[in-house]
């Protein structure tokens, strides 16, 4: 069985975050190893994130890693430019795999917006990466477009975070695009693919993006394709999504 890791901050709510990851690589028969980047409290529109220091997770690292074979890493909230300067140091001359989910913009609710972090992922950290699956305001941020509304404003923002340095990238639309279809676009260096789904009229959202990341992460690792590791993460979301549990404070 492959080991996965996967970078990420804690969701007590364990919708989505490092939870969700590591119950996504357990259904989908990866063993998934973590490094814990933050330790986030979900409450009724607001998102409390605690940043853990840079030298825990650099800690966290080197024990993973000079411990066990991994090729493939996912990448969720990472919560400083410290942190993420680590996770460069530590990943970039190493033939590991990064999938990075950029959890720049939450839709569980409201939190800081660091920009320093955020350019830097576009600057140093995409470059280094294989895949990179923005939701829809996390792929304006990073193409520097204000209005993703058409098929082909998706496709231009596509190509130019392509054009940062990471050869692939999915764009997420599900909950944020308006119709009663949940699209999932990728480029890659040879062609471009749309993945859709049914729009699901429920609540049960929350984690859906790192769930969807931490699939494609566990199917790579098993060798599948990038086109079928998406296509089948599509799938896997979209039944997760179904089979939902509303949380209290979610309207139902
Ligand atoms: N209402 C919905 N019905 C069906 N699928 C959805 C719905 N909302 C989101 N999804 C799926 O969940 C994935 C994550 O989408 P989204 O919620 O936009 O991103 P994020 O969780 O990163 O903010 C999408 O790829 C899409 O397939
Ligand atoms: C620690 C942490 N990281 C990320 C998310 C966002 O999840 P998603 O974008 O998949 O809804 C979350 N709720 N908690």
């Amino acid at each position: 069985m492959e080991n996965v890791l996967t970078i990420a901050g804690s969701d007590n709510l364990a919708g989505g975050g490092i939870q969700a990851d590591l119950k996504t690589f357990e259904e989908l028969d990866v063993f998934g190893v973590s490094a814990l980047t933050s330790v986030v409290n979900v409450v009724p529109g607001e998102i409390h994130p605690h940043t853990l220091s840079s030298e825990l997770l650099a800690e966290q690292l080197d024990a993973t890693l000079s411990q066990l074979p991994i090729h493939f890493a996912k990448i969720g909230l990472i919560g400083s430019f410290s942190n993420l300067l680590v996770i460069i140091k530590k990943l970039m001359n190493t033939d590991i795999k990064l999938i990075v989910d950029p959890v720049l913009f939450f839709k569980e609710g409201t939190h800081h917006f660091q920009k320093l972090y955020a350019d830097a992922m576009k600057s140093l950290l995409l470059p280094i990466a294989y895949l990179v699956t923005p939701n829809l305001e996390e792929a304006a941020y990073l193409s520097d477009t204000s209005k993703l509304e058409t098929q082909s404003d998706i496709q231009q923002a596509a190509q130019k975070i392509q054009a940062l340095g990471c050869p692939n990238v999915v764009i997420k639309f599900g909950s944020r695009f308006p119709g009663d279809t949940a699209y999932n676009y990728l480029l890659t260096e040879s062609g471009d693919y749309w993945f859709d789904t049914p729009k699901l009229a429920v609540t049960t959202t929350d984690g859906a993006g790192c769930t969807f990341s931490a699939a494609i992460t566990a199917l790579l690792a098993r060798d599948y394709s990038l086109v079928e590791a998406v296509r089948l993460a599509t799938r896997f979301v979209y039944l997760g999504i179904q089979a939902g549990i509303p949380s209290q404070s979610t309207p139902r």
